[in-house]
């Protein structure tokens, strides 16, 4: 554990979880932003994946007690951050938005946030100085954030939201926007951060950037949890649904009758000389096509998936479809 330059914030958690969720939905109108979700996670990193409009920023602002449920009951460290003030200040937030002051250093706009968070005298730079090391800015602390990288701009607003040394740390699509050394960095970043004992929620609604932030996965899709657990059963489960492939050939309709007569493929059209199939089976359908082409003497000109999005994937663990 690190030194911390001020106490950290003594809250005791509950057996449910520091942060539990629990029939929790909220109303914007008639819009439905999150639907009945319940959950409990722990110390250590949590990824929140969902596509766009899924829910995750509400959810979000609804753990760090900035807007009310409209119904069930939301916990952190025990606690209604609705009502809790100590809890309010043992959450960090890092906020969607880019909002950094580009004027100010990095120093300057990390003490802006701990004295927002109650620190004064002495107490501001130390938090400071403690913040931007531990996410390794501390040697660029005088530089203005509008000289700073996407990545490092990125780590300012962790810093900023780590200053008043949270137990819980909650991050909105924080690898958005990183190349892949700045990406791998941040996610390294928020390991150590959970291996301190912090609660650390990360949404995204990349796939990929959810293999690598750990095996403690929910999945969020319009308003309702749709799936929770380990990254390789999620990807597994993904992987099992059915795929539609465009195969180009020079003869589409003898490989088609092929495909269906060898039960290849659950659907098929034609379109515009390309054979258009659906499989449960896409493994066997890629081990097979080649053989096949070759025994008919066909050529084989494009093999392409047309749901390999993660709004397919999506639809499909929402949907079953
Ligand atoms: N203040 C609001 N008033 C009305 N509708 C809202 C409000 N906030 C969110 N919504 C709606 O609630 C739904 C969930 O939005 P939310 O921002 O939580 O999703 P998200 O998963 O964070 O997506 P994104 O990454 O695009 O922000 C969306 O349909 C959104 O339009």
């Amino acid at each position: 554990m690190p030194t911390t330059p001020h106490d950290a914030v003594a809250v005791a958690t509950t057996l449910d979880g520091m942060i539990t969720v629990d029939n929790v939905s909220k109303f914007f109108g008639s819009v439905v932003a999150v639907s009945d979700v319940s959950f409990a996670i722990d110390a250590g990193v949590t990824a929140l994946l969902g596509p766009n409009g899924a829910g995750k920023s509400t959810l979000f602002r609804m753990m760090c007690g900035l807007t009310p449920a409209s119904r069930g009951e939301l916990r952190v460290l025990g606690a209604d951050p609705r009502a809790d003030l100590d809890v309010r200040g043992s959450i960090g937030l890092v906020p969607q938005q880019d909002a950094l002051f580009d004027h100010l250093s990095a120093r300057q706009f990390v003490s802006l946030a701990a004295e927002t968070q109650g620190l004064s005298g002495d107490d501001v730079a130390a938090a400071g100085d403690w913040a931007l090391e531990q996410v390794d800015l501390a040697a660029v602390g005088s530089k203005t954030v509008g000289q700073f990288s996407k990545g490092m701009r990125q780590r300012v607003k962790v810093a900023a939201a780590l200053v008043h040394d949270p137990k819980v740390l909650i991050l909105d699509e924080p690898l958005t926007g990183l190349d892949p050394v700045q990406r791998r960095r941040m996610i390294a970043l928020f390991h150590s951060l959970g291996d301190q004992g912090r609660c650390v929620l990360v949404s995204s609604h990349v796939l990929d950037e959810v293999a690598r932030l750990g095996s403690n996965v929910l999945v969020v899709a319009q308003g309702r949890l749709i799936a929770r657990g380990d990254y390789r059963d999620l990807r597994e489960l993904m992987d099992d649904r059915p795929h539609r492939i465009r195969i180009g050939s020079n003869e589409p309709r003898r490989l088609a009758t092929v495909l269906v007569d060898r039960g290849l493929v659950t659907a098929l059209s034609l379109d515009d000389g390309e054979v258009i199939v659906d499989t449960l089976d896409i493994d066997t359908l890629g081990r097979q096509i080649a053989t096949i082409a070759l025994e008919l003497g066909v050529r084989l000109t494009e093999i392409n998936p047309l749901d390999d999005d993660l709004e397919s994937v999506f639809r499909y663990l929402v949907e079953g479809r």
